[in-house]
């Protein structure tokens, strides 16, 4: 069943749902907007712009948007969450009765589950069943919200176990200014996501402390390689990490000014501490809460991410950023790409791929 020109249900009025509802309409769907706060919800209905979230860009006349969340949802066709990742439960469960089984679900939130450490997709299956996940899919990769709102070339990956689901994701948001591929890996597409998000905090930090280009591509490339690291024993495919969805969307978190992630690393990096940080982007920065995740995962699955043990010490036990970044210079002597290629070459054999 092809989706567009149906109803599609965003969930989430914040930056991105409100852009991708935006961008919804405009590629030719009956688009509903949902947000919980009713002053937020009035604010845009009266002037059609989204002013704290998404300021400057003006929302089609015909686009319902409602805190009722039974009216968002019925006879949808898609359904697009855009809330923050510590919230998608809740609003998930709240969703649920009133989404039929074979809707298309697309969640476009970055993060892993605090204290389950569950990947995005394991909270879906877990609240709605696991038969549900072949209806669901992942929409990720560069592309902050203040730019595909002004329609600037975007590319992004729609991903999912079900190459149908996947395919329907991607006809759906496909348009001339935002390219949509689509790939299988769903474990490595959620993991590249939401660990990038610690490391643009991280080259945030950087930036604030000593404003060093090499500093911060040290990060990223360092980074990149631990991302990838627990991403291979989580069963991810190693190449995810090099697409948009890993490299991708580090690249561009790490250097946008419009990233909330870099912008909190800069505030504390300049010596404000994490919650004067916070207040000032005033906006979801989900790499708090995935550093936490990401440090109790790699320490479960005895893997080494040295970024983000230092991150996790500068963010919630007080080490001062200079001391995180003498940490990671003082690091013992090691190879640069060796265990990674091995691991590689594992996954393959692990998938039935002839080396
Ligand atoms: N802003 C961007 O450019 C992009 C954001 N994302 C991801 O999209 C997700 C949402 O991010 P943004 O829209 O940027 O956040 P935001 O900070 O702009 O907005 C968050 C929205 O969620 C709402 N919210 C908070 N708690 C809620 C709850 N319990 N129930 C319902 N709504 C709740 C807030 O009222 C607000 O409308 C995040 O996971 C983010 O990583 C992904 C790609 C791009
Ligand atoms: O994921 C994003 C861009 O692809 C948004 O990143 P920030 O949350 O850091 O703004």
């Amino acid at each position: 069943m092809a989706v567009n020109g149906k109803h599609i249900t965003v969930l989430g009025a914040g930056s991105w749902g409100t852009a991708l509802a935006r961008h919804l309409a405009v590629n030719g769907s009956t688009v509903r907007l949902w947000g919980r706060r009713l002053e937020q919800i009035e604010e845009i209905n009266a002037f059609r712009e989204n002013k704290r979230y998404l300021p400057g860009v003006i929302l089609p006349g015909a686009m319902l948007v409602t805190t009722d969340l039974e009216q968002a949802l019925e006879g949808a066709s898609a359904v697009v969450f855009s809330v923050p990742s510590h919230t998608f439960r809740t609003v998930l469960r709240q969703a649920l009765p009133f989404i039929k089984a074979e809707t298309l679900i697309v969640n476009t939130a970055k993060g892993i589950e605090e204290n389950s450490n569950l990947r995005l997709s394991e909270v879906f299956a877990a609240e709605a069943g696991p038969a549900r996940l072949e209806h669901y899919a992942v929409l990720s990769g560069p592309s902050h919200a203040e730019e595909v709102a002004r329609e600037m070339p975007t590319a992004i990956v729609a991903a999912s176990t079900s190459p149908h689901t996947a395919v329907l994701a991607q006809d759906i948001f496909m348009q001339q200014n935002l390219r949509v591929y689509t790939n299988p890996d769903i474990i490595g597409v959620e993991l590249g996501g939401a660990l990038k998000n610690v490391i643009a905090l991280g080259t945030g930090i950087a930036d604030g402390l000593l404003g060093s280009d090499n500093a911060r591509a040290a990060l990223m490339t360092r980074g990149l390689a631990e991302i990838t690291r627990l991403g291979i024993v989580m069963q991810a495919n190693p190449l995810t990490f090099a697409g948009l969805t890993g490299l991708g969307d580090l690249i561009v978190t790490c250097i946008s000014r419009h990233s909330r992630n870099r912008r909190a690393g800069i505030a504390i990096g300049q010596g404000k501490t994490l919650q004067q940080a916070l207040d000032k982007v005033n906006m979801v920065v989900e790499g708090v809460r995935t550093t936490r995740a990401a440090h109790n995962l790699a320490a479960a699955l005895g893997i080494e991410m040295p970024i983000t043990e230092q991150m996790y010490q500068v963010l919630f036990h007080n080490l001062s950023p200079q001391a995180a970044m003498k940490n990671l210079m003082a690091r013992g002597k090691t190879r640069e790409v060796e265990e990674v290629a091995l691991a590689h070459i594992k996954w393959q054999s692990q998938q039935g791929i002839e080396l």
